[in-house]
């Protein structure tokens, strides 16, 4: 994603970059990290901002609510992690369910664009884990690729999520890192 104008109000995590010099926008920063969450009761959002606090010192990340996301300004050189919750019966919460309507109407090409997701749920719910699936599978269907294993954390489990989400995405980096075998 770009930089429009409806994003400049969503949180920002600037990071200090090694140079004074940011004209570069990727000068001094091993990946350009955007977190999206979607969220209904902010689990998804807390998770989001502890991830970019901890990337943040090594790689130029924002954080962005899912209801603030332009479908049309998903970039190939940017790496998202998706952070989302389920409501209702196996729903979307709240806060993705804009985004979702907004990719099924404009029907972005997503070719290119790399993602990982994380779904925060409840093992005790029949749909566990239902709204993350929801959104990986819109963005497969519009072209995009996953990379990494799809995190999850069951609200009924003891885990912390945060502990998740953090050996999660150093996974992913990881993974994200290496290059692309050709055919
Ligand atoms: C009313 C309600 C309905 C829920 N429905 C589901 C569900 O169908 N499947 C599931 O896996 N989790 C379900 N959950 C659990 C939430 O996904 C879980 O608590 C999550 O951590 C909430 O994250 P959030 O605060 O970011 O929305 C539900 C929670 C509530 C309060």
């Amino acid at each position: 994603m770009g930089l429009p104008g409806n994003q400049l109000a969503s949180r920002r995590i600037v990071c200090l970059t090694p140079s004074s010099d940011t004209s570069d926008y990727n000068r001094g920063f091993a990946m350009i990290i955007d977190i999206l969450f979607g969220t209904e009761s902010g689990n998804a959002e807390l998770v989001a901002e502890d991830l970019a606090e901890a990337l943040g010192n090594e790689h130029e990340v924002r954080v962005i609510d899912l209801a603030d996301a332009d479908v049309d300004g998903f970039r190939q050189d940017s790496l998202y992690l998706i952070i989302c919750s389920t409501h209702g019966e196996g729903d979307l919460p709240q806060s993705a369910e804009p985004f979702a309507a907004a990719v099924r109407e404009n029907s972005p090409d997503l070719a290119g664009v790399r993602y990982a997701m994380f779904g925060l749920g409840d093992s005790t719910y029949p749909n566990y884990g239902r709204g993350g699936e929801l959104i990986d599978e819109l963005l497969q269907a519009h072209g995009a690729t996953r990379v990494g294993t799809f995190g999850r954390h069951d609200a009924a489990g003891r885990a912390e999520p945060g502990d998740l989400t953090a050996s999660w995405a150093s996974d992913v980096l990881l993974g994200a890192r290496l290059p692309v075998p050709t055919a």
